[in-house]
């Protein structure tokens, strides 16, 4: 494991009712990385996901280790945790995510005042100079609506302006495309690659079972099945040569839906130029 990880998960059991349902899981992500956490459904990614981010529900049992930004937080409810070590958090039901009773703007400019120290008028310009980096059309207009009165993609995109206001040294992305048309999980995809990922911008942990999303947007995967981790390595390396069956079966899946070299991460930009020229 490399000594800069942002997220280091060792060990981490979870049980449900007593039963196991994610047992001994290692797996880190170092400052810089993007990773996916892939694995089928009900495998355990969503319940990993809320014990990284503190946000079990108290029926789950959460034991192990989980440390991000060297602060261990596995017994450290979301809110409590010190600012050094809270996540940025992008979930697949964005209604949820939003309240709905308050404009985007006031929603928005909140983690600006509070974690960037700017005034009310100034968080307020921020806000909509990222909403504007987001390609968000009419930006001014949509800080005055309330979330029921956007698209699901622009909610994604704001949910997404929330995280990163929050300067997190990670976002943890729990299937944040399912919902999404084809061209609007492209966009949201791509936003995701241009915001995280970097030295200057937050680690991001990919939760998906869409191996071809994955591809456009990470270097890493850590594949796990039944709770148990069953594979972790660079994607390019599994796609040539999947180990477990299921790693296997997301390969042929992707072979299948897209023939010839998958788009990875790395070639995206290229891959995007030729599709639209195409
Ligand atoms: N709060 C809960 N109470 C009881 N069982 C739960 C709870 N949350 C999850 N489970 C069960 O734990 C297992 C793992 O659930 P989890 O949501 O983590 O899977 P997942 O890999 O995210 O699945 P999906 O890809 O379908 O979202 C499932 O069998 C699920 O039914």
């Amino acid at each position: 494991m490399t000594a800069n990880a942002v997220l280091r998960v060792d060990e981490l059991c979870i049980h449900v009712d007593g039963q196991p349902v994610v047992s001994d899981l290692c797996f880190h992500v170092a400052a810089g990385e993007r990773v996916c956490l892939l694995g089928p459904s009900g495998s355990g990614k969503s319940l990993t996901a809320g014990a990284i981010l503190g946000l079990s529900p108290r029926s789950v049992q959460v034991d192990g280790s989980v440390c991000i930004n060297g602060v261990e937080v596995a017994d450290i409810r979301a809110t409590r945790r010190p600012m050094q070590s809270r996540s940025g958090m992008v979930f697949q039901d964005t209604h949820s995510a939003l309240n709905p009773l308050v404009s985007v703007g006031a929603q928005l400019r909140e983690p600006f005042m509070r974690f960037h120290g700017l005034s009310r008028k100034s968080a307020m310009e921020a806000a909509m100079a990222m909403l504007r980096g987001m390609n968000i059309e009419r930006a001014d207009e949509v800080m005055q609506r309330s979330p029921a009165e956007l698209s699901g993609g622009q909610r994604q995109r704001i949910c997404m302006a929330l995280a990163l206001a929050c300067k997190p040294a990670l976002i943890v992305a729990d299937e944040p495309t399912t919902a999404l048309d084809v061209l609007t999980q492209q966009e949201v995809l791509k936003l995701l690659r241009e915001c995280t990922g970097t030295h200057d911008t937050p680690a991001l942990l990919f939760i998906s079972h869409d191996i071809g999303a994955a591809c456009r947007l990470c270097e890493r995967a850590v594949i796990i099945d039944d709770g148990r981790l069953v594979e972790s390595n660079t994607l390019t390396h599994i796609i040539a040569n999947p180990q477990h069956h299921f790693s296997r079966q997301l390969v042929r899946a992707l072979r299948e839906s897209a023939p010839g070299m998958p788009p990875y991460a790395a070639d995206f930009d290229a891959r995007e130029g030729l599709l639209c020229t195409a």
